[in-house]
């Protein structure tokens, strides 16, 4: 029993999104997630929840205080603090996905996806997504998120294009159907599924 479970971790792969906000990191994996049935790991945030964001999807959102708590038992793989906000995920979300399937997502900022390839080695595949900052901000701006939140993403721009040199692929992403696409292509090298090119 013990082996077989060995065996099912060892395969596991842990594909991390990451990019600038505004990328499209969010829209891609879904996408991708959807066509491998692979599962997403949600974080926990102390921020608010923003218009259209549902709990326990997008985020589990608590309290700074239940944050704390989990934080001081030890719950948190990786726990990073952002614009004041904290950020985690959790060890036990992480390693019930990777027991039970041969794959799952989150999407990090860079601090969070080395956190976990420094854990995990080669079982983390990191996926960049970027486009040019306007475009970042454009999307956002369409998107409705207020002027101080897409102010304190663009202050990030920099740092997080610069994790570009270190992820194992990058894609730039202005037409969402040839990422979402070249993105799967990427992923099937990993999984072996078998899904036919119909194109
Ligand atoms: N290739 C694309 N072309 C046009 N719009 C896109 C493309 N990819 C994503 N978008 C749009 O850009 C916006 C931001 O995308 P998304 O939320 O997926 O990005 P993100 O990197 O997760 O950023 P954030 O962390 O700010 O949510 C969304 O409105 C999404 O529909
Ligand atoms: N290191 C981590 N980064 C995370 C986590 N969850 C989300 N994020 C990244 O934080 C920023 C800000 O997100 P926002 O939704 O508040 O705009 C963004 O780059 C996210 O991808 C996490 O658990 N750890």
């Amino acid at each position: 029993m013990l082996v077989r479970l060995y065996e099912k971790r060892a395969a596991s792969q842990i594909f991390i999104f990451t990019g600038p906000d505004g990328s499209g990191r969010k829209s891609v994996a879904e996408a991708v997630g959807q066509t491998f049935g692979m599962e997403k790991i949600v974080s926990f945030v102390t921020r608010p929840p923003r218009p259209g964001e549902v709990n326990g999807q997008d985020y589990c959102f608590i309290s700074h205080e239940t944050y704390r708590t989990m934080e001081r038992q030890g719950e948190f793989l990786e726990s990073v603090e952002i614009d004041g906000q904290h950020y985690g995920i959790r060890s036990l979300d992480v390693e019930s996905k990777l027991s039970q399937h041969d794959c799952a997502y989150v999407i990090l900022n860079r601090e969070g996806a080395s956190i976990l390839k420094k854990i995990y080695g080669e079982k983390v595949v990191r996926l960049f997504l970027y486009v040019d900052r306007r475009t970042a901000e454009e999307r956002q701006f369409n998107l409705g998120l207020a002027n101080e939140v897409i102010a304190k993403h663009l202050s990030h721009y920099d740092e997080e294009m610069a994790y570009r040199s270190v992820c194992e692929h990058a894609f730039e992403n202005y037409d969402l159907g040839q990422t979402t696409f070249e993105i799967t292509n990427t992923l099937e090298q990993y999984l072996q599924r078998g899904l036919v090119d119909k194109d």
